[in-house]
């Protein structure tokens, strides 16, 4: 049946389009998932680049710049003479950029400070300045005056003909560095760690990794250092997954240039899934509404469907007017309403003759022009539908016998009139009436049974004509 192949088709269509939504959305949410991923590890790593810019690289320009200086140089050059000089620029820049300053004089082996405070620079006695100067590095970074631990930068200073005339240094409070890093681990969630090239920890946000007294702790003695094989300690520790402090932590590496220093960014994943679950969670959501909204729209089709189906199996195809079990159904219904109702047998004559000599198609049209003409003319409160074959029923709730045959008198007229065109050719038809009766309630079969009796007079006695039958009982 076509419904069938109709109903088959969409629900192959609609099960397409689901498959092709789920698919289209798991897509989305992969995407979405990738891209919050990738938001989150930008996310990560640019607060902290900005704080290597501003809490390391700021005070590095600085003095790089102010190394340059000629007025640096020449006063380097003749310290023991220009003491006033010196403490005066190192007050001044201290005043404007917030940072300590000092100047390690190599001509009168003498340690200036923006506090106005001179150092002899003993050998033995003051160990960085003789490690720093034995190397050939011009930059470094280093921890120092232990009491209260500073963040240096050192620059050698050369004059024109390259002599050596001491180091140039700009400090910064390590607590300044701690304050800063306690507010990124409060907003972000993770952990700085810089070492140095001897992977001593120089800086960190952890306060137990902190350099204590004159020692650094070293990378090497953390405990989730130690659980890495050989192969892993030597290589960059970048895109590693570790349980850090109980928690499954991943680390991204990133090499600061300028001091050869390395900073391990530690961010546990718990902070990352929430921000990234809740992406997946909407794509989830959205997922799940869709497939609803699909189910919705499948079940409500096939509501439809079955509704339509349910019409279409009381309507006959053909003429499509109510068929044999609908009428049955209504007779039934009458009866149940204790209604009186006139019933009509109409049945085309001598139609087999047509379908011979104009083929069934013919026949067909035939059959569909009359339903219509029917349908036409009886009254509003009339049923009409197939019987059989060539037979055609009409209901007349309220109706007595003889109403109804003047109603089938008239119909019966009009039909006889009727020219019926079939492509090229036109067919004229009678048909013959047998009309019954029932006052009260009573099976189809017996009220039909009369009618059948009344349509074979009126067929015996020539056709084209009205005939009634009543039942005996009545
Ligand atoms: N084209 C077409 N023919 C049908 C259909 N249903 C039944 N018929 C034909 O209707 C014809 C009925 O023939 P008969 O029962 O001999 O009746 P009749 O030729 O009309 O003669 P009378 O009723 O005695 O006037 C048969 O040839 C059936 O094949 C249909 O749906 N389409």
């Amino acid at each position: 049946m076509n419904i069938f192949r109709t109903l088959h088709r969409s629900i192959l269509i609609l099960f397409a389009v689901v498959v092709v939504s789920i698919l289209a959305l798991a897509h989305i949410s992969i995407s979405k998932i990738v891209a919050e991923q990738s938001r989150a590890q930008q996310q990560s790593h640019s607060p902290a680049l900005k704080l290597i810019t501003e809490q390391l690289m700021r005070p590095l320009h600085i003095s790089q710049t102010l190394a340059q200086a000629q007025e640096l140089k020449q006063i380097m050059a003749n310290p023991q003479d220009r003491e006033q000089d010196i403490f005066a620029m190192l007050a001044r820049l201290n005043k404007e950029f917030d940072l300590n300053f000092f100047i390690a004089s190599e001509i009168n082996r003498v340690q200036y400070d923006s506090k106005g405070r001179k150092l002899e620079l003993i050998e033995g006695k003051v160990d960085w300045y003789f490690r720093y100067k034995a190397q050939p590095e011009t930059a470094m970074a280093d921890i120092g005056q232990w009491q209260n631990p500073q963040f240096y930068i050192d620059l050698k200073i050369f004059d024109e003909k390259g002599k050596f005339l001491g180091v140039f240094g700009v400090g910064k409070s390590l607590k300044g560095f701690t304050e800063v890093f306690g507010q990124y681990k409060n907003t972000f969630g993770y952990d700085f760690i810089f070492v140095d090239q001897n992977k001593d920890i120089t800086l960190t946000s952890d306060i137990e990794l902190l350099v204590q007294g004159a020692t650094f702790k070293n990378l090497a003695n953390l405990p989730w250092f130690q659980a890495l094989d050989e192969q892993q300690q030597s290589q960059s520790l970048n895109n590693l997954l570790l349980p850090i402090k109980g928690q499954e932590s991943l680390i991204a590496e990133l090499n600061i240039q300028p001091f050869d220093w390395t900073l391990y960014l530690i961010t546990p994943l718990e902070s990352r899934q929430t921000e990234i679950s809740r992406g997946f969670m909407f794509s989830i959501v959205t997922l799940l509404v869709v497939i609803f909204g699909l189910f919705l729209l499948i079940y409500n089709l096939l509501y439809y469907f079955k509704k339509d189906m349910q019409k279409i199996k009381q309507i006959d195809i053909l003429t499509e007017l109510s068929n044999r079990s609908n009428m049955n159904l209504k007779f039934d219904e009458l009866m149940y309403e204790k209604q009186s109702v006139s019933l009509v047998l109409v049945n085309l004559d001598n139609f087999k003759p047509i379908n011979e000599t104009h083929g069934r198609k013919a026949g067909d049209i035939v059959l569909r022009q009359v339903a219509q003409m029917l349908q036409s003319e009886v009254r509003n409160s009339d049923y009409l539908g197939r019987w059989s074959g060539e037979e055609f029923i009409i209901l007349m709730p309220n109706t007595g016998p003889h109403e109804a045959v003047d109603v089938c008198q008239g119909l019966c007229k009009k039909l006889s009139a009727m020219t019926i065109t079939t492509g090229t050719t036109s067919i004229q038809i009678t048909a013959s009436f047998g009309v019954s009766f029932t006052a009260i309630p009573r099976p189809i079969s017996e009220v039909v049974s009369a009618a059948d009796d009344a349509l074979f007079t009126a067929k015996r006695d020539g056709r084209n004509m009205v005939k009634m039958q009543l039942i005996k009982a009545d």
